[in-house]
């Protein structure tokens, strides 16, 4: 299927006196990589708050595969498809890898309900496919040599992985990274980027937020570039790096550059 997966219209978020989002339109189109860049505080963070149902905007709609999110609760959003790895590393640090895939694995919406049905035999059984589904992931994404150590022990470029491992539990067909690659080195960012491209190719799509310049350029397209809570434009990577507008936004912050 081709067109837009993602569509935001006139989204509006304050906090206190603080406009975050000033009336922002975003489209994200089936089977792209597409980041979302912009300078500090430019409500790209209170954007994907909104579009995940972490928090509910003042005005303004989110459509997920033609169908009105607007206001949903988080897991509800979840379940149909739009998942959200978060910017902090959220796996509990205590369990091992394995045990913090499946944790997201089963916490789908419905899932308590349908295994109270399901008998003891059952229910093994839909453990035994959940693990299976984990170890799987883990091996796309070279996780498999730490499945049980404790997600503590992980770098932080593999606790960034086990993230996008955990959303890839509940089979987005949205996957949406905040800031995959902070903090994370070169070498482990290039390959989160390849982790990412694959997923692409294999049907995903994927929305970033990224400071990371050279890996946006690396990977993503188009680029969406919003300032003061507005969409500023849109193009290649290569479109927005070069043109004033984004340049000007950016001025006196964080450059553009690959
Ligand atoms: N919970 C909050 N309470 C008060 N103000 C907030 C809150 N969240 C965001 N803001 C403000 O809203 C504006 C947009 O912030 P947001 O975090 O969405 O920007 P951002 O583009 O994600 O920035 P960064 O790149 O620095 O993460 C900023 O002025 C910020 O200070």
């Amino acid at each position: 299927m081709t067109g837009s997966i993602l569509e935001v219209r006139g989204l509006a978020r304050r906090f206190g006196g603080v406009v975050a989002l000033a009336g922002l339109d975003l489209t994200v189109r089936r089977g792209t990589v597409t980041a979302l860049i912009g300078p500090n505080g430019a409500g790209k963070s209170t954007a994907f708050q909104c579009i995940s149902g972490v928090i509910k905007p003042d005005s303004g709609t989110v459509r997920f595969e033609g169908q009105d999110i607007t206001g949903w609760r988080p897991d509800r959003i979840t379940g149909a498809g739009l998942v959200r790895s978060f910017q902090i590393a959220r796996g509990i640090p205590r369990l091992t890898v394995l045990e913090n895939l499946l944790l997201y694995g089963q916490a789908q919406p419905g899932e308590s309900v349908l295994t109270a049905f399901l008998g003891t035999a059952a229910q093994k059984r839909r453990e035994e496919a959940l693990r299976e589904k984990a170890r799987a992931i883990a091996g796309r994404l070279n996780l498999a040599r730490v499945l049980d150590n404790p997600a503590a022990a992980l770098s932080g470029g593999q606790k960034k992985l086990m993230e996008i491992g955990r959303a890839l539990m509940a089979d987005p067909k949205l996957l949406i990274l905040d800031e995959p690659v902070a903090g994370v080195n070169p070498t482990l960012s290039a390959e989160i980027a390849t982790h990412i491209a694959h997923l692409r190719d294999e049907g995903m799509t994927v929305l970033i937020v990224e400071h990371h310049m050279d890996f946006v350029a690396s990977l993503c397209d188009p680029v969406i570039v919003m300032a003061e809570g507005r969409p500023l434009m849109e193009g290649s990577f290569e479109q927005v790096a070069n043109d004033p507008r984004v340049q000007e936004a950016y001025m006196g912050r964080r450059a553009v550059h690959a």
